[in-house]
């Protein structure tokens, strides 16, 4: 636990970044500690595949948020290469949130996590209780307890995003651990993720919406062009690619006489419009990317990188 104890005037910055596995509700703590959506949350898991920061500013520190995706068993290439990001966001940040639900029996792949997390040496592990608001009181005490036994921890805090519960208390504790610096994004912004990422996750929020059971991580999006149309300064010509891996899932995108790819645009257009606070004009195309997910090739086109 060092650097806890020090004097209190001293400006702390540096980085966090939460693991758990899918859907333990990473995002949505993220975005209670920023305070605006920045992330996106969905009701189903591996949502997250960008590593996206939120910035937490405060008059004595700033803690920049690292969201990582679900740290799971690689399964496809893609699989692997989000563990690999993971893995070397863990050694890259001051401090680490591991977070596990309280209204979930710990089990394997959080035992999988703990077991990763105990190799990364360097830096400290809060566990962090998500979800307390689903749990009775003794509930939660029973997984506290649980979650002792399941590492060394720094501290283990239970937490509800959904009712603002103990939050403070977690920021103060991950701040603690951060170095003494100056900050290091100066100007208060929120999020340095450029703004493209942005947009094409909430075109792929929306393109998932309701078909997520069918095509459950087989749409990727890539935002190929922002720019103001010329002669106005009130409205953003956005062109977007979606891609799927299949034929098949083409048709299901676009849906019957083309019904579905519009409502999609639409959703996705007044999402980006509240995001940027200017008109929108969205031209959205859907592709086949055959197997995107395994080809190394595509992964980079797509955005993933080595
Ligand atoms: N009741 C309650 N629900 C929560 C809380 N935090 C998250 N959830 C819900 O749990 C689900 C998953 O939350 P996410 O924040 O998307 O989880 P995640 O860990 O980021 O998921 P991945 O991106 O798949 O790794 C969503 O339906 C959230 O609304 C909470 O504090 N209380």
């Amino acid at each position: 636990m060092g650097g806890v104890s020090s004097s209190a005037t001293e400006f702390r910055a540096g980085f966090a970044c939460f693991v758990g596995r899918p859907n333990v509700g990473k995002s949505t703590l993220m975005n209670a500690l920023v305070g605006s959506k920045v992330a996106i949350t969905s009701t189903k898991p591996q949502t997250t595949r960008r590593a996206i920061r939120g910035i937490v500013n405060r008059p004595d520190a700033q803690l920049v948020v690292v969201d990582t995706p679900g740290l799971h068993r690689p399964r496809t290439l893609l699989g692997e290469r989000l563990d690999s990001l993971v893995l070397s966001t863990l050694t890259e940040v001051d401090v680490i949130g591991f977070c596990l639900p309280a209204d979930e029996a710990i089990g394997k792949g959080d035992r999988f996590i703990a077991e990763k997390l105990a190799a990364v040496k360097k830096t400290p592990v809060i566990a962090i209780v998500t979800k307390c608001d689903l749990a009775g009181r003794e509930r939660v005490a029973e997984q506290l307890l649980a979650v002792s036994r399941l590492g060394e921890f720094a501290e283990i805090i239970p937490v509800s995003a959904a009712a603002g519960e103990q939050l403070d208390v977690l920021a103060r504790e991950l701040i603690a651990r951060l170095p003494v610096s100056p900050p290091l994004y100066p100007g208060g912004e929120l999020t340095d993720e450029p703004e493209q990422v942005l947009v094409g996750e909430l075109i792929r929020e929306a393109a998932l919406e309701g078909v997520r059971d069918e095509l459950p991580h087989s749409i990727a999006v890539v935002v190929e062009e922002m720019a103001p149309r010329e002669g106005r300064d009130d409205l953003l010509d956005v062109y977007a690619q979606m891609f799927v891996e299949r034929p098949s899932q083409k048709a299901i995108v676009i849906g019957p006489k083309g019904a579905r790819l519009k409502d999609v645009g639409s959703r996705a257009r007044a999402q980006i419009e509240a995001l940027l606070g200017t008109h929108v004009y969205l031209d959205l195309r859907v592709k086949v990317a055959k197997d995107w997910q395994r080809d190394p090739k595509q992964l980079r086109r797509l955005g993933f990188y080595d």
